[in-house]
């Protein structure tokens, strides 16, 4: 379609203006977790896949792991299988594991994949257990409710924490110009599928990778206040002191501890951003109108 020559001006400003942001990120990686909650409709999903997709073409390595709680709650729901969260995880006996991997690796996996395709993007869905790209163990959760004489184990089932990632499969994708799409299933040492929540295997995707940016899409506009204010610029104490006073509860707890972890760790900065606004992956990379919640090393 034929611009007029004011709208081609404006994109050709747009265009140069991102020139610096690429020089800086070009060659880097940059892990991204699409959470089932951001999937709000098709028009948002379209503009992730053309932001990865156009990532991919100026030289970054965007990794896509997603996520899909909202979309294994609405399947459970249909088969009338009842679903409780303990610390912001999906506690999982068998039937609901079935379930998790149907889910996550087949239908919201395959739908990401497909869509990134489509706007020219070459894309491979994984889940953990694809060449032991995840290895997990089971996620041990303490009750450290104040009525106890100690701390107690729960058992929630088949719910796992990343053991290990395996670096070379990714790397082998990302050197063919392939952008993994990993769903976060990971694989005991028996062979056995863990449930793991998806900002814990981005979180340590990232680390793994040594990532530029680990990139959270959620459907909040960022970490908030008691007073609902979007926080920034946050300590691990102030974070902590949040977690302590409930402010941070539910599915932020998972996000903000793997957010503190990544850049402990190595990767530069972690960001909770609001994945309803679209484009927002654009707005954070190539831009400095950055939204959400900032959290670097320093
Ligand atoms: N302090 C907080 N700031 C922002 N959101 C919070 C906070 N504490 C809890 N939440 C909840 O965390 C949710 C985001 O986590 P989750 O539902 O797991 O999203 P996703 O599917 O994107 O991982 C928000 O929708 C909000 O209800
Ligand atoms: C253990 C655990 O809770 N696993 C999650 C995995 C999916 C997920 O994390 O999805 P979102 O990012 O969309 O919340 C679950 O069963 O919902």
């Amino acid at each position: 379609m034929a611009l007029d020559r004011e709208t081609a001006m404006q994109v050709a400003a747009v265009l140069s203006k991102g020139l610096p942001y690429i020089q800086r990120f070009t060659g880097k990686t940059v892990v991204i977790k699409y959470g089932g909650n951001a999937m709000e409709n098709e028009e948002l999903k379209s503009s992730f896949a053309r932001d990865v997709v156009l990532m991919k073409l100026v030289g970054i390595n965007p990794i896509v792991v997603h996520g899909g709680g909202p979309q294994i709650g609405e399947l459970l729901e249909r088969l009338n299988i009842k679903s409780n969260f303990v610390n912001g995880m999906r506690v999982t006996d068998s039937q609901t594991m079935d379930v998790v991997e149907m889910v996550l690796g087949g239908q919201v996996n395959k739908q990401i994949v497909s869509l990134i395709n489509s706007h020219g993007g070459t894309a491979v869905g994984l889940t953990g257990k694809d060449a032991n790209l995840i290895r997990a163990r089971k996620l041990e959760v303490m009750n450290r409710s104040p009525e106890l004489e100690r701390p107690e184990i729960i058992d929630i089932g088949h719910v796992g924490e990343v053991a290990s990632v395996n670096v070379e499969v990714i790397e082998m994708l990302t050197r063919s110009n392939v952008i993994p799409v990993i769903a976060p299933i990971g694989v005991g040492p028996d062979g056995a599928s863990y449930n793991i929540n998806a900002d814990l295997v981005a979180g340590k995707v990232a680390e793994a990778m040594k990532a530029e940016k680990l990139i959270l899409l959620t459907n909040v506009s960022g970490l908030k206040s008691k007073e609902d204010k979007v926080l920034t610029g946050l300590t691990a104490k102030q974070v902590n002191d949040l977690i302590e006073d409930g402010t941070i509860h539910g599915g932020m707890l998972p996000k903000i501890r793997c957010a503190l972890s990544a850049v402990e760790n190595g990767v530069r900065t972690s960001h909770i951003i609001d994945g309803r606004v679209a484009h927002a992956t654009l707005l954070e990379i190539f831009t400095d109108e950055g939204v959400g919640t900032l959290i670097s090393r320093n």
